[in-house]
């Protein structure tokens, strides 16, 4: 220190006067004596600048800001000087002294009389991480404002959540009540809600309908407006609103856009292909034409199915008459035979479609098996479907432009009268008017009707739909006090009907015939459907259910089982589902092919053998009872799975229940665990139902081939069964 003050300069003198100066005026007023004194040892008098920066902090050549010490008065400190980066300063220098450092050695100071006030680090962490510096000065609180800390702000709600990036128009649907109803009035009676004219009133009497269920309350007066111009069969300057409907299974969908459709119809002249009704399976078609039939009977409404149950041959002759007009009014389809006649025949147009309804599978998950191979090659069926609907260009082709390669094309010119085209079709006619840009747009009078109870909220899947100013409808009762309840269908819950019981039995996996023979044995489980995963499930538990039976009860009337699955030919198939409507069938073991849609109205018990691997297949399963707001039971049985754990030479057998947890965490995501009430059943239940299923065991064994040491029951029970 003194070889560097001998030299000093007139300019160094002056300042480190004044530097003086101000130093023992500060003493004179802080009272931080002591501090300041450590500093000056720490600091040394001489070099320190003050000017810049005062007692904040330090900066060392680096560039990086060195802790602030405070010690103790009295407190014995070693000093030190850093021998790194010294420079040896040009005496004649007149700039100021640059900041030299002087170094503590720290670890000798007690503790206990050191505060650190900032670390280096500290300059780089989040207020709320970095450490309190004590209080330096005693300014009363009160003279600052305090900060507020910072605070993570709350997650925002589901339903707020839910919301983000939604359709409008499924934001504004029309949530309409389950428990609405409007009675029919009869065929002399004024009728000012419905829309539906006497004729109609006097079918549905007829059929013992009454009244009209909630979603029908909705759409009928909706598709059937009072003003007759929005009922024309061609709208090509006003085209219809598109229409999706979420509503419980077995509200009575199909009747909501059945009426419509025949009433809208009946004022054809000329049969075209006005309505197409698209089904994934064929049960489901031949349901629909059921119903069709049975409304629009006495309409003079023709009504065709394309399944590919028939040759295409056949089904082609049942459509298309010849080169300008169509054979049936209505067309019940699946989508692989749909898109057949769409490629494969001749004039199979769908330009006067006024109707495009799509039930349960906006996108079809289910579909008939021999369905599915035409699908996989379809996947674009509907993008296929809505491009027939409307002509190919604006600009009129010599040739009407073929759908794709294999289509037949239609030389416009050998299209006889205008009145064959529909309007928004015109334009393609050779013969046609002069056709001037001025032309107001015609468009497709298409309206499509999209129906499910389990309506996805997924904005890509609805805008592959290509909805025309979409109409959303969604039954489900809502709480007005509940302001967090969204509709179901945008928080992905799903409405169930209200006359539904919903249960659960968590057992081993070997407990599971065991526990479904004491439901249908306690709980008088008649007129069921039980599902299992696969159509081999679905056969192995029908012979295990028909040894269980015989076992039990020899001698008995045995409860009637019977296997429906896509191994059998769709003939047999029908005749089991003839059987079971008739009551001749008491349980039907199903894959999930009947899941959707099937309307059996006695179904009373619905048992999920196997657990449903999602929601909406659980949604549907459970749906095939509770139907048309009669009671109902669904059952699921939750397997749990033991397992030997070996520890130390100690084995211990722990039930593992990852099944149980998978299903309750997926009600739960649907807000549903609550309403699924769980059943236990104890050893007791079951005892005296153990000695024949021992026996079934036996005797399935041996249908096996597995049992080498068959007892003689056992070989009298299977005999008994072959006979049967
Ligand atoms: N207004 C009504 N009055 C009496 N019964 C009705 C009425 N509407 C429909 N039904 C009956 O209710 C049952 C269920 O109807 P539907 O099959 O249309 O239900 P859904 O809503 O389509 O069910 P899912 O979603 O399972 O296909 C049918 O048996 C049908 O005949």
């Amino acid at each position: 220190m003194s070889n560097f003050q001998e030299g000093k300069t007139k300019a160094k003198s002056r300042y480190l006067r004044r530097k003086k100066e101000r130093r023992k005026a500060r003493k004179s007023a802080a009272p931080r004596k002591h501090v300041d004194q450590a500093r000056e040892i720490l600091v040394g008098s001489d070099d320190h600048d003050e000017a810049d920066g005062d007692d904040a902090h330090s900066e060392n050549d680096d560039g990086e800001v060195a802790a602030e010490v405070t010690v103790a008065p009295g407190t014995d400190v070693k000093e030190r000087r850093t021998s790194k980066k010294e420079k040896t300063r040009d005496e004649s220098d007149d700039k100021p002294p640059r900041k030299r450092r002087k170094v503590v050695d720290v670890e000798s100071i007690p503790k206990d009389t050191i505060e650190i006030v900032a670390t280096v680090d500290d300059q780089h962490l989040e207020p709320s991480q970095r450490q309190t510096p004590p209080q330096r000065s005693p300014t009363p609180q009160a003279a600052l404002p305090s900060f507020p800390l910072p605070a993570i702000p709350d997650a925002p709600s589901k339903s707020v959540l839910a919301v983000q990036g939604l359709d409008q128009a499924l934001l504004g649907a029309e949530v309409v009540n389950p428990a609405a109803s409007i009675p029919i009035p009869s065929e002399g009676e004024e009728d000012t809600k419905s829309g539906l004219s006497g004729k109609t009133r006097k079918r549905l009497i007829e059929l013992g309908i009454t009244e009209l269920f909630a979603v029908q309350t909705a759409l009928l007066p909706f598709l059937l407006p009072k003003n007759y111009l929005q009922r024309s069969l061609y709208m090509p300057f006003n085209p219809p609103q598109d229409v999706c409907v979420s509503a419980p299974t077995g509200s009575g969908k199909t009747l909501a856009y059945v009426l419509p459709i025949i009433e809208i119809l009946s004022s054809r002249i000329v049969t075209r292909l006005y309505a197409l009704v698209v089904l994934p399976t064929r049960d489901l078609v031949t349901q629909v034409r059921e119903t069709f039939e049975a409304v629009g009977k006495g309409r003079g409404l023709k009504i065709g199915v394309a399944t590919g149950q028939h040759s295409f041959a056949h089904e082609q002759s049942q459509l298309v008459a010849d080169r300008s007009s169509h054979k049936v009014d209505i067309l019940i389809c699946t989508p692989g035979r749909l898109i057949d006649h769409l490629t494969g025949t001749p004039n199979f147009s769908l330009q006067h479609l006024r109707f495009l309804a799509r039930h349960i599978f906006i996108f079809a998950s289910v579909i008939d098996e021999a369905d599915r191979l035409l699908a996989q090659s379809f996947q674009d069926w509907l993008a296929q479907v809505l491009a027939a609907t409307r002509p190919s260009s604006l600009h009129r082709p010599e040739i009407l432009t073929p759908l794709s390669p294999h289509t037949p094309t239609v030389n416009a010119n050998d299209i006889p009268f205008s009145d064959a085209l529909a309007p928004h079709f015109l334009s393609q006619w050779k013969k046609a008017a002069f056709v001037a840009d001025i032309d107001e747009k015609k468009e497709s009078s298409c309206q499509k009707l999209l129906f499910s109870a389990t309506l996805t909220r997924d904005p890509g899947r609805l805008a592959a739909l290509d909805l025309r100013n979409p109409k959303y409808f969604v039954v489900q009762s809502r709480m007005a006090e509940d302001k967090d309840k969204e509709m179901d269908v945008i928080t992905d819950r799903f409405t169930m009907p209200a006359t539904l019981n919903e249960h659960m039995i968590v057992c081993e996996s070997s407990q599971k015939p065991l526990m479904l023979f004491h439901l249908v044995q306690s709980h008088n489980v008649q007129n069921a459907l039980v599902f299992t995963k696969s159509s081999e499930s679905t056969t192995r538990l029908v012979r295990l259910f028909q040894s269980f039976e015989t076992a039990r009860a020899p001698e008995a009337r045995h409860t009637v089982v019977q296997a429906y699955s896509s191994d059998l030919p769709a003939g047999e198939r029908k005749g089991i589902l003839d059987k079971f409507k008739a009551q001749e069938i008491d349980i039907l073991v199903c894959s999930d092919l009947i899941s959707r849609g099937i309307d059996i109205s006695h179904v009373s018990h619905v048992v999920s053998y196997d657990v449903p691997v999602d929601m909406r297949k659980y949604v549907h399963r459970v749906g095939r009872t509770a139907r048309a707001g009669r009671a109902g039971d669904a059952w699921t049985l939750v397997e749990e799975q033991e397992v030997a754990l070996r520890c130390s030479g100690l084995e211990e057998r722990i039930l593992i229940n990852y099944q149980a947890r998978y299903f309750k965490s997926m009600l739960k995501a649907s807000d549903h665990l609550g309403r699924v009430k769980r059943l236990r059943v104890v050893d007791k239940d079951v005892a005296s139902l153990v000695g024949p299923y021992q026996a079934s065991h036996d005797l399935w064994a041996l249908w096996l081939g597995t049992n080498s040491r068959p007892s003689q029951t056992a070989l009298q029970n299977l005999r008994e069964i072959y006979t049967r």
